[in-house]
């Protein structure tokens, strides 16, 4: 970079480049090292900093403001840096044995309290390489900063979300006691950017060569695994290779073509982190896809913006593509799926080989339907022997078991009784001719059974889809940041923050242990698991998974104590501790709204000058308790409705979503609260907006600096020879003059005719104002004129 950020629309737009620039900050970046300090107070107790990649200086400039006075700070980077007061910079790759070597001179035998980074290759084109790039340049940025650290010093580096960033932070907790990712509020949403905080150096004798190295850090791991029902899904583990990324992978709006789309054997996948499924012009594959009478209006708008799929959307989607598998032959399951252009060039089968075909599939349709009611009717039994053993449950039901078990309505039963079952064929692979013919139901499964598995499919696919499209949500991860949303995956991030003292200290002690951690998959790390292993469950997904469990137990275990004391504390202990309980209603702690999302120190009181009222209901509420007819255990009760006990079991998601929507009690409005409101409303309305004032302002401005000139001319005036009533005149005449309105020169009219049509920019040969005049609008605001006079005469 070097450059002060360039002043496109969007910098100029941005309030932390506006904020940089009001600061006298180099750059935007500057507020991201602010807001980390602020969360970590690490520059505060420093005396010796080094700023890797510091151009143009922002980070230093905090760094000179933070630091005690006489601290030493020095800056690196490869683009010059102006000089900052109290710090040293020089030009140099912070790869380079050069950079080391200058350090080492301006540090001396000084060992650093803190080293920072937030180094990128110059982002552009190369987005994916540059994504690569930035993760070895993190790693060179750890082996200095593992050089000049002090024991217990801080790294502070920026890391680009990338398939890399997991291997960097396990090896930054191999070398730190406490690691924590963040991203500033500085930081934009749409940035892959974030930076994470090591603190407690361990500061090893000797370093592992292999933690410094990218071959060894970066080595083929298997992804991570966003959830376990992906894990049910998708159990292959895919490979990244060494070279780089997936193509488009990281790029902010990925489109993947329909033929892509159509033949993957993970659609959800990409539904989840693709925006757009494209129909490339010069594909002839996909020209033909979209010329498909199924593919519909809907179905081309649900591919334009992936982003924004409802419920209903997704399925439809999916359905789509259910149907155009089917056209080209390519089968739900256990079917090679070939290329889709190839499958017109596939040779005619005999008539023997696709009996043999049709055969395999009605088999293989068969099995799994025998294997999905088999399951089911465990499932069945499972619950009946539950409900017996609850006394729910009459003798006499039980003899009803054989019967449920064999589907009174069902297909076998059906056949039983001599009824022939429906046979299953797989669509043929003749494209063209089918395609007219093809409806809904065709595609669509044929016993009731496998509609109801793709019903589930469905859902379990939708499940995912929000989960990955909420994984690239930077603002939905925002969100649950806050605690907004009831989702724990978000955790990692800063899940570290919850590492207590008690923990820091452990660690201290196994810091020996820890690093002699070989970065061989061979060896079983201290939790006896290989280290792809480890890595795979260091991952903060599973950050207190064993805690929690511990927690439960001990939970229960007290429960039978504490009944006891229970009854005791009265009824009021009581429903609080069913509310904890209840999983739907959770009584937020005060406190827990002050420490927000750890970004803001603003109190309490702050906070609430900010709350505007907009809604009837909040000021129905809000006159209530300012009038003190309702109180806050009027509120709490009133949290409790019917809909609030109401169980979820066996609801599938996307139910639950609609219905978490829509099954909010009604809260009453009063006619107070609407007329208070209106009056709030015309208040606000009669006020002049911002822009009217400042000119009425100026206006005055301009007004007062007249008179004050009239004014000292009229002095000059007094103070001269002239008789009285020759000085009134004067005086008289130039008020006259101050007072005396410019006339504005009226504009030149010109008519939008010959080579003035549609002309967008200043006729030729007109100066000063000038409008342009369209004879169109001319005739037809005379026709208005015209309408309105003869309406006036009728009246
Ligand atoms: C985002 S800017 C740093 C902004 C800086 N923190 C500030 O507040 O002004 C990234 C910088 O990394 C530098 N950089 C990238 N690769 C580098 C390398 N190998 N050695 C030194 N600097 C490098 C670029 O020159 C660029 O100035």
């Amino acid at each position: 970079m070097g450059k002060i950020e360039k002043k496109t629309a969007k910098g100029r737009l941005d309030k932390w480049y506006k904020l940089a620039k009001e600061q006298g900050y180099r750059s935007r970046a500057a507020f991201k090292l602010v807001q980390l300090n602020k969360k970590y107070n690490f520059l505060e107790k420093a005396r010796v900093v080094i700023d890797l990649c510091a151009a143009p200086g922002g980070w230093l400039q905090v760094a000179s403001k933070t630091c005690k006075p006489g601290s030493l700070i020095v800056g690196v980077d490869l683009a010059p840096i102006k000089p900052i007061p109290n710090c040293i910079t020089f030009v140099e790759d912070i790869t380079s044995d050069r950079c080391r070597s200058q350090l080492r001179g301006y540090l001396k035998t000084w060992k650093a309290d803190v080293v920072v980074h937030d180094g990128a290759p110059n982002v552009g084109a190369a987005w994916l390489q540059d994504a690569y790039g930035q993760a070895e340049l993190v790693l060179m940025a750890m082996k200095l900063a593992c050089e000049f650290l002090g024991p217990g010093g801080t790294f502070v580096t920026k890391v680009f979300r990338s398939k890399d960033y997991n291997n960097l932070i396990w090896v930054f907790k191999q070398l730190f006691n406490k690691v924590e990712a963040t991203k500033p509020p500085s930081s934009r949403n749409v940035s892959a950017e974030i930076f994470v905080v090591c603190r407690g150096y361990k500061a090893p004798h000797k370093l592992d060569p292999r933690f410094t190295d990218p071959k060894s850090v970066f080595e083929d791991v298997p992804e991570p695994t966003p959830n376990a029902e992906a894990k049910v899904f998708h159990p292959e583990k895919k490979k990244r290779s060494r070279e780089g990324y997936a193509e488009n992978d990281y790029t902010l709006h990925k489109v993947v073509p329909v033929v892509d789309f159509i033949r993957a054997d993970d659609p959800i996948n990409i539904l989840g982190t693709s925006a757009e499924i494209g129909f490339p012009e010069d594909d002839e594959e996909a020209q033909k896809i979209r010329k498909m009478s199924i593919t519909n209006e809907d179905v081309i708008s649900y591919c334009s913006d992936l982003q924004v799929l409802g419920k209903k959307d997704f399925r439809d989607l999916l359905r789509w593509r259910l149907k155009v598998r089917a056209l080209y032959g390519l089968g739900k399951k256990n079917k090679p799926e070939g290329e889709v252009a190839q499958v017109e060039e596939m040779p005619e089968m005999d008539e023997e080989e696709r009996l043999d075909q049709e055969l395999e599939s009605l088999n293989e349709v068969e099995r799994a339907k025998l294997k999905r009611e088999r399951r089911r009717n465990n499932e069945r039994k499972k619950k009946e022997i539950t409900r017996m053993q609850m006394g729910m449950e009459a003798p006499m039901d039980i003899g009803l078991e054989q019967i449920v078990g064999e589907e009174v309505f069902g297909l076998k039963s059906a056949e039983k009784h001599g009824l022939r079952t429906f046979e299953h064929s797989e669509m043929p692979a003749a494209v063209e001719d089918e395609e007219a013919t093809i409806e809904d139901d065709e595609v669509e499964l044929d016993s009731e059974d496998e509609k109801e598995n793709l019903e589930e499919e469905l859902d379990l696919m939708y499940a995912q889809y929000t989960d990955r499209k909420s994984e690239m949500d930077a603002k939905f991860r925002v969100k649950r940041l806050r605690g907004d949303v009831n989702d724990d995956e978000w955790e990692g991030l800063d899940g570290a923050a919850k590492a207590d003292s008690d923990e820091a200290e452990s660690e201290d002690e196994e810091t020996s242990e820890r690093l002699t951690t070989s970065l061989e998959d061979s060896g079983p790390t201290q939790s006896g698991l290989s280290r792809k292993a480890a890595l795979f469950f260091d991952q903060d997904l599973f950050e207190g998974v064993d805690e929690e469990e511990e927690e439960e137990e001990e939970e229960e275990e007290e429960q039978s104590g504490d009944d006891a004391a229970e009854e005791e504390a009265g009824p009021d202990a009581e429903s609080e501790e069913e509310s904890e309980d209840n999983n739907d209603i959770e009584i937020v702690p005060k406190e827990a709204d002050s420490d927000d999302d750890g970004w803001d120190s603003d109190s309490d009181n702050e906070k609430r000058e900010n709350i505007d009222i907009v809604t009837a209901e909040a000021m129905t509420l809000a006159q209530a308790i300012a009038s003190r007819s309702k109180s806050k255990a009027d509120l709490i009760d009133e949290g409790f409705n019917r809909w609030a006990f109401q169980s979820k079991d066996g609801l599938p998601d996307w139910f639950l979503d609609e219905e978490t929507k829509h099954n909010k009690p009604k809260r009453p409005v009063t006619k107070e609260a609407v007329a208070a409101l209106r009056e709030k409303m015309k208040a606000l309305n009669a006020r002049p907006i911002k822009k009217v004032l400042e000119a009425q302002g100026r206006k005055k401005l301009r007004a007062m600096k007249k008179m004050q000139r009239v004014a000292k001319k009229a002095e000059g005036i007094t103070s001269s020879d002239m008789t009285e009533g020759e000085k009134a005149k004067e005086i008289g005449r130039m008020m006259a003059r101050a007072m005396k309105k410019k006339v504005r020169p009226k504009p030149t009219i010109v008519v939008a005719r010959g080579a003035n049509r549609g002309l967008a920019s200043r006729p030729k040969g007109v100066k000063g104002r000038y409008r342009m005049l369209d004879p169109r609008m001319k005739k037809e605001l005379r026709a208005q004129k015209r309408i309105a006079k003869k309406k006036k005469k009728h009246h």
